[in-house]
């Protein structure tokens, strides 16, 4: 059957639902396309999830430290299953509101299945073709499996079947020392199992400054968690009863045998099977959708929004994505992706979180520069929660006395961040966050004190 709308979106992940809702009551005839589950990734197998299970883990942990604290509570275990059935409680809620949301709006029509192009116009779902004059696409991506030596031999999880695990591993081998391994080595570990991290590069989290490697790599050996970096060379080979990972590295004996092996390599966007040749969409070397600066690709009808265009894959930022087309195309609005300034948390304990430029990109830009920096070990409420791993960093251009980026971990970080961003959003001056009072006793309260501490970046 054919059927015409005034828009389509296809997926259901962060940008698709808010963005079918607005144009839907603003009166444009939509529909929402969605081939599994709603809510995507983060709802279902990503942020909503990982969370809940981190909640779970800082839980043990911290029932674990408890002579720490001045209590015991005897031996810690943890009943995985009961910690999966919190997650889905969560995880159900979220992505039933999703859905009940979008079936209830107006004008926006809900059509399960698979969606793809038929013509620039037009796309197939099943036996229906749908025609629009603009189609929005919001796909999402999925775990990116590499061509390992003995990949096609050995069962293997993924972060989305990882989440299924009733019992605990052995010993979980973590492949990617990314935002995906740190959380979940770092969560497993947690639970009881015993994990080791490998990772190709020099060091875990190969993207940021080295001093937040380091913090990663202190706060997980502290917590027993074996870590093999510069393993170059990962096979995996079935021997009875566990997995033989083998790893090509200097640094350490050459295999470990694991029980379980968890990917966490990278993703790949879902466009390999849209079938975007026939609407004349482009797409890079890695199937990630080139967009400019307002989300068009190539075909002008045609937007990618969310991790499927490659401009940064977080939930926050797809949904931006959603913001700046929706503003502009309904509100006669001039947003743009370079409006928005990179920002992120990483949720192992402490977390990491970052804004703006790092340290080692402003050295490669050559931006001269002023940098201050404070270790948790001299933050008052750091010493009292018992949490002193980490140090808050900030760069200032000392030019424009401009804020550049600042990189925090410890307690509270991903929530202490946002005060910085802000001052940058408002493209104010450091000085405007250097004088402001912040409560005590918190961490961003040493904000304002770092920024008075300031010295030229050598
Ligand atoms: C383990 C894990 C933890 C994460 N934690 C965080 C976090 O803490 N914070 C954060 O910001 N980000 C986190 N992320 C990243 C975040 O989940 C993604 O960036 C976000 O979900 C991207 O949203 P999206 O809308 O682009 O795509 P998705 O949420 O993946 O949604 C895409 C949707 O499109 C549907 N779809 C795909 N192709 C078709 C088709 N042809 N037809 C119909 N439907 C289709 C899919 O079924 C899916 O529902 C995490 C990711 C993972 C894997
Ligand atoms: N807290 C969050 O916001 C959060 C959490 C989870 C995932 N995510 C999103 O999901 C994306 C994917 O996460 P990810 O951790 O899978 O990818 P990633 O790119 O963050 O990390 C992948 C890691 O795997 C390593 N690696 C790659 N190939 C390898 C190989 N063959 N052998 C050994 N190591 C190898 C890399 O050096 C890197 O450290 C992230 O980029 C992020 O956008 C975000």
């Amino acid at each position: 059957m054919k059927q015409s709308f005034d828009a389509i979106v296809v997926g259901a992940g962060q940008a698709g639902p808010s963005l079918a809702v607005r144009l839907a009551t603003g009166g444009q005839k939509v529909a929402l396309v969605e081939r599994h589950l709603f809510g995507g990734t983060c709802v279902n197998t990503g942020c909503t999830p990982t969370k809940t299970m981190v909640a779970s883990a800082h839980a043990a942990h911290l029932a674990r430290r408890g002579p720490d604290f001045g209590f015991t509570a005897g031996d810690v275990r943890v009943d995985l299953r009961a910690v999966k059935a919190r997650k889905n409680a969560v995880v159900e809620r979220s992505r039933s509101g999703v859905e009940k949301w979008l079936r209830g709006t107006e004008n926006c029509t809900v059509i399960q299945g698979h969606a793809a192009f038929e013509s620039p116009r037009s796309l197939r779902v099943g036996d229906d073709i749908l025609e629009a004059d603009q189609i929005f696409l919001n796909v999402g991506a999925r775990p990116l499996i590499p061509d390992m030596p003995g990949i096609g031999t050995v069962p293997y999880l993924t972060s989305t079947s990882i989440l299924e695990l009733e019992e605990l591993p052995r010993h979980l081998a973590v492949v990617g020392g990314g935002y995906v391994g740190c959380e979940f080595a770092q969560m497993f570990r947690r639970f009881g199992s015993e994990v080791t991290i490998l990772d190709m590069h020099g060091r875990l989290a190969p993207r940021e400054d080295e001093d937040a490697s380091a913090v990663i790599h202190e706060v997980f050996k502290a917590e027993g968690i074996d870590i093999a970096v510069n393993a170059t060379c990962i096979h995996l080979e079935q021997s009875e009863g566990s997995i033989h990972v083998g790893i090509k590295c200097d640094e350490r004996a050459p295999h470990i045998e694991a029980s379980h092996v968890l990917l966490a390599i990278g993703r790949a966007p879902n466009t390999h099977d849209l079938n975007l040749a026939v609407a004349g969409v482009h797409t890079d070397d890695r199937g990630y959708i080139p967009v400019d600066e307002q989300l068009r690709t190539n075909v002008h009808n045609i937007f990618a929004l969310g991790d499927c265009n490659g401009r940064a894959a977080f939930t926050h930022t797809a949904y931006n994505d959603y913001e700046i087309v929706a503003d502009n195309l309904l509100n006669g609005a001039a947003r743009s992706l370079s409006d928005r300034l990179p920002i992120y948390a990483l949720f192992t304990d402490p977390p990491l979180a970052h804004v703006g430029l790092r340290e080692h990109e402003v050295r490669e830009r050559g931006i001269r520069a002023l940098i201050g920096k404070r270790a948790m070990t001299r933050v008052s409420r750091a010493i009292e929660k018992g949490e002193t791993f980490g140090f808050i960093k900030i760069l200032v251009d000392e030019h424009t006395q401009h804020i550049l980026g600042a990189t925090l971990i410890g307690p509270g970080a991903d929530e202490a961040i946002h005060c910085i961003a802000t001052c940058m959003y408002a493209r104010q001056p450091a000085s405007l966050l250097a004088h402001s009072v912040h409560i005590h006793p918190t961490v961003a309260e040493l904000i304002p004190t770092v920024l008075g501490e300031l010295k030229p970046l050598e």
